[in-house]
């Protein structure tokens, strides 16, 4: 059986997400744009800074009184700190000045007060300056009327600080996607009730709502398709109407006598693929009433991967994302790879000293060794590697947002 590669997978993933247009532009306050992907360029209105301040707290003179300065000193003429409007500098004189604080017109350099002596209402540079020094000049961060941001970025807090600095309030992203969350298995309850024989408790639809949290969008809680295809085609009708896109986990292996692949067949298109990932081999890409369905595999470990590295760049693409590939780096392994596999092998792995660690066991089935770890290594098909040797790791740092 040939298995589809990863990058195929993704291809047609994002060729899926590109057919619809990205999601409504809306205007959010500021504060709560974290996350959200900018719809449209900032453009700066305004010089930051919007006047040359001062970088040290000190003194301010026009370099032309250098000698002066240095020599008997210069009369301080007033005092000038952050949020004044401060007077032209008389010729002759000096200005007190901290941090921050706005330089006056005549003056062109500052020295900091360690290497000035004050005596009564006189100052003495003990240090000459040259013209410019400790000044910041107006608009050396950012130019009125320049792009600052670009449409497509995901604001991170740094970006929040830019688009505050040029002093907008209100920004315009994309809408959040509405993405429904739905579980099957007959073995699945939720926690907080006691298993029965053969019962396990429900951890995908915990990952699965923490992932699409992590990443900004609105969560759809669908809770446990029930086992029954009417009950299910209702459902899934019922999701289909509200959500921009439907996510599942389980049932999609083989899926002989599950009522959700039984659904999908009958609600619109499915493509059942196998692909060469470990874990995650099986993946579903779907329609119902003309919602996209992505159905991902039930094992835990393949239900949090395949997220990572199909779902997460598909939701990014219909949010009109301008980067939706996850950092990666090479760092050497603190481990050897002796057998070669037919599918990559994405190992949940821990970042110690600089080297990549297996972080527990790798079974599909299992989660705890997904919490011990800090990123992913990708083991290609076919290769083998040595302890010390450089593989690519992608942090969860960069996965999770
Ligand atoms: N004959 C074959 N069997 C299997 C194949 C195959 O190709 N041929 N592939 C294996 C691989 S790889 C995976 S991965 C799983 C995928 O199976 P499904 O996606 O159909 O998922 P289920 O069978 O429903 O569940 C698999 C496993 O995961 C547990 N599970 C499911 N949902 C949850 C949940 N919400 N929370 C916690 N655990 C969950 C479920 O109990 C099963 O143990 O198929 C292999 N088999
Ligand atoms: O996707 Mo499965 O988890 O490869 O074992």
């Amino acid at each position: 059986m040939s298995l589809m590669p990863v990058a195929t997978a993704l291809d047609r993933l994002l060729a899926s997400a590109a057919e619809h247009p990205p999601t409504a532009v809306i205007k959010v306050p500021l504060a709560g744009a974290l996350g959200c992907v900018l719809a449209e360029p900032v453009v700066a209105v305004a010089d930051v800074p919007p006047w040359d301040n001062s970088a040290m707290d000190g003194y301010a003179l026009a370099s032309s009184d250098l000698p002066a300065a240095m020599a008997g000193g210069l009369p301080v003429s007033q005092r000038i700190t952050a949020g004044m409007a401060p007077l032209p500098l008389q010729p002759g004189t000096c200005a007190r000045i901290f941090t921050g604080a706005p330089l006056p017109a005549g003056a062109d350099a500052v020295q900091m007060q360690e290497n000035v002596v004050q005596q009564g209402e006189v100052a003495q540079l003990q240090a000459p300056v040259v013209p410019g020094q400790n000044v910041r000049r107006r608009g050396q961060d950012i130019v009125a009327g320049a792009q600052v941001i670009a449409a497509g970025v995901r604001l991170r807090p740094q970006e929040l600080g830019v688009i505050a600095s040029v002093g907008l309030a209100e920004v315009s992203v994309r809408q959040p996607l509405r993405v429904a969350v739905v579980s099957t298995g007959d073995e699945l309850v939720e926690p907080g009730t006691a298993l029965a024989p053969g019962q396990i408790y429900n951890s995908n639809r915990f990952t699965l709502i923490g992932l699409l949290k992590s990443m900004g969008q609105t969560v759809l809680d669908a809770g446990i398709l029930p086992d029954d295809l009417d009950a299910t085609h209702a459902r899934l009708r019922e999701l289909s109407a509200e959500a921009d896109v439907i996510i599942t986990s389980g049932g999609v292996s083989v899926g002989e006598a599950d009522c959700l692949g039984q659904a999908l067949r009958g609600g619109g298109s499915v493509d059942l693929w196998k692909l060469a990932i470990k874990p995650g081999k099986p993946f579903t890409l779907a329609t119902y009433a003309g919602t996209p369905v992505l159905g991902l595999p039930g094992n835990p470990a393949a239900t949090l991967v395949t997220f990572l590295l199909l779902v997460r760049p598909y939701l990014l693409t219909r949010l009109g994302a301008m980067d939706t590939a996850a950092p990666q780096f090479e760092l050497p392994t603190a481990f050897a790879w002796a057998e070669a596999g037919t599918r990559d092998e994405y190992l949940r792995a821990r970042l110690e000293q600089g080297a990549v660690q297996l972080a527990g066991n790798q079974s599909s089935g299992v989660l705890s060794s997904a919490s011990q770890a800090t990123g992913l290594v990708c083991v290609p098909a076919g290769e083998t590697f040595a302890a010390g040797d450089l593989v690519r790791y992608l942090p969860f740092s960069g996965l999770l947002r």
